[in-house]
C-alpha cells in the first residue's frame, strides 16, 4: 500500500478521491445574487493533506461544508469516490477553532461522546482505542480530568481525538489552531503530523497562516477573494518527515513567498 510519504510524489498522477468539478455557490438563490466561490476544480488524493488559505470570506469554509455534505452547492458536483455528495456524510471529522468540549465530561468521556450519541454505547475495545488515541496525543494522565484543567492546546488536543475515533476517512478541520500561542501551534502541527502518519486521512485544513500551510500539507489551495476560486494548487515538495528545520530551508521560504505573493499581491502573476 501506498504510504503518505509516497503520497506527495506526482500527485496529478494519482486518482481522484474527494473531487470538486465545476463548483459554484451562492447562498442567496435571487438571480443577481453574488457567488460566494466559482468555477472550483479540484481532485484531492486518498491520504492527502491539503491546506486551504485565502482572503478572509472567499469561501473556504464553504468547500468545507460541502466535503462534510452539510451544504450541497448551487453549481456543479463535489464527490467522494466518485459518488455525488448529496447528504450529510457520516465518514467526515470535523475540527474547528475551538474544541467545544462538554464541561461536565472527563476528558476521556468527550473522545468517547460521539460513539455514544452515534451509537448509544461504546464497547471496551473503543475505550481501549480512546486510550491508545489519547497516549498518543501525550494526554494519558489528562484522561480522567475535566476539559477546564487542560490548556487550550491540550484541549485541541481532545477535539482532534475525539474527531479520529469514528475512524474518518475525511478529516476536515477549519482553522484548528487559531486560537493558540504561536508556540503551542507549531508543536501541535507536529502532532497532527504524527497522527496523521499512524492514521493516514485524507486531510483538508483551513488556515490564516502561510507558514503553517507550508509546514504542514502536500499541496495548498490558494484561493483568490470572493467569489472565490482557485488562483494556484502549490505542491508543497518538501521532504517528509518534517520538523522546525523544515521551516529554515530555503525552498520553505520561497514556497511562503509565492503564496505571499497571491494573498497580498492578487493580480501579479508570480
Ligand atoms: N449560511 C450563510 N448564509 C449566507 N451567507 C453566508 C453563509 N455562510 C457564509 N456566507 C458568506 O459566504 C462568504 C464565504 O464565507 P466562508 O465562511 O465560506 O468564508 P471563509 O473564507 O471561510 O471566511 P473566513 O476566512 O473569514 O473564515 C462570506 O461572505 C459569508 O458572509
Amino acid at each position: 500500500m501506498e504510504s503518505i510519504e509516497d503520497s506527495n510524489k506526482e500527485p496529478s498522477k494519482q486518482a481522484a478521491y474527494v473531487s470538486f468539478k465545476g463548483v459554484g455557490h451562492k447562498y442567496d438563490p435571487l438571480p443577481t445574487a453574488p457567488m460566494v466561490i466559482d468555477s472550483i476544480d479540484l481532485d484531492i488524493h486518498r491520504h492527502e493533506f491539503v491546506a486551504v488559505v485565502g482572503p478572509s470570506g472567499c469561501g473556504k469554509s464553504t468547500l468545507l461544508r460541502m466535503v462534510a455534505g452539510l451544504l450541497i452547492p448551487s453549481h456543479g458536483e463535489v464527490s467522494v469516490f466518485d459518488r455525488p455528495v448529496t447528504e450529510p456524510r457520516d465518514d467526515v471529522g470535523i475540527v474547528f477553532q475551538k474544541a467545544n468540549l462538554l464541561p461536565w465530561l472527563t476528558v476521556r468521556k468527550n473522545v468517547l461522546f460521539p460513539l455514544k450519541h452515534k451509537y448509544g454505547s461504546y464497547s471496551a475495545n473503543d475505550e481501549k482505542r480512546a486510550n491508545e488515541l489519547l497516549e498518543m496525543a501525550g494526554l494519558t494522565q489528562f484522561a480522567d480530568k475535566m476539559p477546564d484543567e487542560l490548556s487550550g492546546g491540550m484541549q485541541q488536543r481532545v477535539g482532534i481525538i475525539r474527531a479520529l475515533l469514528l475512524n474518518p476517512d475525511i478529516l476536515l478541520m477549519d482553522e484548528p489552531f487559531s486560537a493558540l500561542d504561536a508556540l503551542t501551534r507549531e508543536q501541535i502541527g507536529f502532532d497532527l503530523l504524527d497522527i496523521w502518519r499512524e492514521h493516514p486521512k485524507t486531510l483538508l485544513f483551513i488556515t490564516h497562516s502561510i507558514s503553517e500551510a507550508v509546514l504542514l500539507a502536500d499541496r495548498i489551495l490558494v484561493m483568490s477573494k470572493r467569489p472565490g476560486t482557485v488562483l494556484d494548487l502549490i505542491d508543497v515538495d518538501l521532504p517528509r518527515p518534517r520538523s522546525s528545520k523544515t521551516i529554515n530551508s530555503p525552498r520553505f521560504s520561497e514556497l511562503a513567498d509565492l503564496i505571499r505573493g497571491y494573498i497580498y499581491e492578487p493580480n501579479v502573476p508570480a
